[in-house]
């Protein structure tokens, strides 16, 4: 039985826990559905500047390089996350496009940390940016999120 994901440990004073289902519905199932599941286990904050931010634990079957976590993971992982700080944003979107820098190796049964920004709103375009961390120096990966407006 792997150990607890210890979400604590990372989670800022200046964060509040944020609703995701009751913004976009349950359907949200592939990544952060299943709180207690063996891969991912996802929690949800705004961040002192309003910003979406979650903590990410990535279970032993997330695996991919040896001890790590495969790139797909990673990326689902950022997909869901950013696409969900638009619509946190106020913008009803799908991903049209995600491009992701993978950095270094992210070692499996670590809870790690998604910033997220949205740094520029043209006509139906959104663009958000973010960086998967281990809540410190370590930089995981980051990512551009072109997200376009469905409604
Ligand atoms: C369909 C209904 C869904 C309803 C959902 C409601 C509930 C939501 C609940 C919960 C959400 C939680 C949050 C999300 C979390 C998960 C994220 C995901 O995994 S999303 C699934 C993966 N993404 C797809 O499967 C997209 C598939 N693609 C499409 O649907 C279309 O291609 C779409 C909507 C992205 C664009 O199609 P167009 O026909 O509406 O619009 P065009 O005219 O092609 O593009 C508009 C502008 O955007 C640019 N653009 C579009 N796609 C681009 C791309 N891939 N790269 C660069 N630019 C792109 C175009 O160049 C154009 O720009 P210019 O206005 O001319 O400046």
């Amino acid at each position: 039985m792997a150990p607890l994901p210890d979400f604590e440990a990372l989670r800022k004073t200046d964060w509040t826990p944020f609703d995701a289902p009751s913004l976009v519905g349950k359907s949200l199932r592939f990544v952060s559905g299943d709180p207690q599941g063996k891969r991912f286990r996802l929690r949800y904050f705004r961040d002192g500047k309003n910003d979406l931010v979650a903590l990410a634990w990535f279970g032993e079957e997330t695996e991919g390089p040896p001890g790590h976590a495969h790139g797909g993971s990673m990326a689902a992982v950022l997909d869901e996350v950013l696409g969900l700080a638009a619509w946190a944003a106020g913008h009803p979107i799908v991903v049209g496009n995600l491009n992701i820098h993978f950095r270094k190796l992210l070692p499996l049964e670590s809870v790690a940390q998604v910033d997220t920004e949205v740094v520029s709103v043209k006509g139906r375009k959104v663009l958000v940016r973010g960086r998967l961390t281990d809540g410190k120096e370590g930089l995981y990966a980051e990512a551009d999120c072109l997200c376009i407006r469905i409604l």
